[in-house]
């Protein structure tokens, strides 16, 4: 057991309002079953429960011992605070080594050297499958958290043992002897000089960086530099990103992701978690803490899927075209109708001709029909029509907007799609923050002129290089739809139709057809 000083508990109670109720209430410690406890469980363990009437969010301050296998104690006080929807601050009283087995590591503050050189002593012993090492001697409010002695044991003995090094670019500065951090090229040069002191993946965090629309971040694996763009979002609630952006690597290396992967989910929770936090109003100071809860409110959620965006929606993707509807005397909102009536499964606004005002209200109605039916709404290209009715999300192709500008513009929670016909061009779908990729023409078709055709074999190696879902397009209708979906390549998800669905006379029952060719295809697969 390590015994460490109580915190003023009045610097803790500072935030509350002098009207808040606060209860003391004492327990006496229990350990979670499964898990063997020191002796310091028995030290007595107490909470201050202060219910805070007048703040805008409920909150609870746990004065409490630290449970290292976060059954019990401090740990599951915030969690249970957080499944009820209070957020928990917290005084530690004890901090307790307790086990469960399995070691996925992630530090945190180090506060000594002396701390840093047990933790790499007992890394020798208990070697980890993935060790994280969040440096942090630099908070995100500015203030400096550990001294010269801690940096360099970190240094010399913990960098070596680790998988990634996450610093900002305050930490790196600091870890560099003060070296001054001004552009993306400054943060290359120190994740390749970190590099060096032995992690096998340096991260330098961007999020301070000042002038920039985006948050940057470089990801340096000793050969490549990976940038990787994130929004910036305008809110006062950074308290934790970098602890929060740690914590999530770690627990996608712990889910076997690689480590590109590890870092560009973790980037997408914290943005994420900032944008639905961005008004939230927890304390008085210029720097408050968000809810990293927020996907427990979000209506997907409250239906049962934590998804904003499920790949298998683009199993029978219908993309309009205002010419062919017009030829066969129906509006917009008529073809969508009766698709959906058909059974497409997502659908897209590809209204090349229309003027924008009458493009906008016919996409208003089209959200609604497709809100009801719960299939999702893109528009295709024009992110501001999107914007302005509220759709799902956005195709873009390659030459138009680029898809990290689009998320910029949409935010975490839409949806977006980018034409890609390359490996290249996927890889920079998926860093730039895509949902999915569009690929073909995989037929000849003669709605989108000029448009190249890649056959099976440019699918096949898009599918292949891709870490994004995929549904295919071009020429595909009721005839040749199964031979795509034969090829049996485990992202491609569906097919994009334009002329087999509305150059017909009749849409539903077109859509009706290509919809059990599919079905028949996905059951003789399973
Ligand atoms: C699902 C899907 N895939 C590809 C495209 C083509 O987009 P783009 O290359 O931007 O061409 P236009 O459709 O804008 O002519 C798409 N629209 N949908
Ligand atoms: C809009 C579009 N994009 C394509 C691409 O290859 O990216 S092919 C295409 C047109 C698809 O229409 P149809 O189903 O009538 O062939
Ligand atoms: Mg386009």
């Amino acid at each position: 057991m390590t015994s460490v000083p109580l915190p003023p508990l009045s610097a803790a109670l500072a935030q509350y309002r002098p009207s808040a109720a606060a209860t003391l209430r004492f327990r006496t410690p229990s350990s979670a079953p499964g898990v063997s406890a020191s002796s310091s469980t028995r030290a007595r363990r107490f909470s201050v429960i202060a219910s805070a009437r007048e703040m805008p969010w409920p909150h609870v301050l746990t004065v409490a011992g630290s449970d290292s296998s976060a059954g019990a104690g401090i740990q599951a006080d915030i969690k249970a605070c957080a499944a009820l929807g209070a957020y928990c601050s917290s005084v530690i009283t004890a901090v307790t080594a307790q086990n469960t087995v399995g070691v996925q590591v992630k530090t945190g503050m180090l506060p000594s050297a002396g701390v840093v050189k047990v933790l790499c002593e007992s890394l020798r012993k208990f070697p980890v499958k993935a060790l994280v090492v969040d440096p942090v001697m630099v908070s995100t409010s500015g203030d400096t958290l550990s001294g010269p002695s801690t940096l360099a044991t970190y240094r010399d003995e913990l960098f070596s043992m680790a998988d990634i090094v996450t610093p900002n670019v305050k930490e790196a500065s600091k870890l560099l002897g003060d070296v001054s951090l001004h552009t993306i090229s400054d943060m290359c040069n120190a994740a390749e000089s970190i590099y060096k002191l032995g992690p096998k993946y340096v991260l330098v965090k961007g999020g301070d960086m000042p002038d920039s629309s985006d948050a940057i971040d470089v990801l340096f694996d000793g050969k490549e530099f990976t940038e990787l763009r994130g929004l910036r979002i305008k809110t006062r609630n950074t308290h934790g990103t970098g602890c929060t952006l740690a914590s999530c690597i770690a627990a996608e290396l712990a889910k076997g992701a690689t480590m590109l992967h590890a870092v560009q989910a973790a980037k997408k929770f914290v943005e994420s978690a900032l944008y639905h936090s961005k008004d939230l109003v927890i304390g008085n100071g210029p720097q408050g803490p968000f809810d990293h809860h927020f996907e427990l409110k979000s209506p997907s959620y409250k239906m049962g899927s934590l998804q904003k965006f499920n790949p298998d929606d683009l199993f029978l993707y219908a993309v309009t075209d205002s010419g062919m509807n017009k030829k066969w005397g129906r509006s917009i909102k008529d073809a969508v109708k009766a698709a959906i009536e058909g059974g497409a499964t997502i659908v897209q606004l590809r209204e090349k001709d229309a003027e924008t005002r009458e493009f906008l209200e016919a996409a208003k109605a089209c959200v609604e029909i497709c809100k009801s039916s719960g299939v999702p709404l893109l528009i295709n290209d024009r992110v501001d029509v999107a914007l302005a009715c509220d759709a799902d999300g956005v195709h873009v192709g390659q030459s138009d907007m680029p898809a990290w500008e689009v998320r910029r513009l949409l935010g975490p929670g839409k949806i977006i799609g980018v034409s890609c016909k390359t490996p290249a061009q996927a890889e920079q779908a998926w860093k730039d923050g895509a949902d999915y990729i569009g690929c073909g023409g995989v037929f000849p078709t003669t709605t989108k002129a000029n448009n190249p055709t890649l056959g099976f074999e440019g699918l096949r190696t898009v599918c292949l290089a891709s870490k994004l879902p995929v549904v295919a397009i071009g020429g595909i209708n009721a005839g040749n739809a199964g031979s795509v979906m034969e090829l049996g390549l485990p992202n491609l998800k569906g097919v994009a139709v334009v002329s087999a669905l509305f150059d017909r006379e009749r849409v539903a029952a077109e859509t009706r057809n290509l919809r059990s060719i599919l079905m028949k295809n996905a059951y003789s697969r399973s």
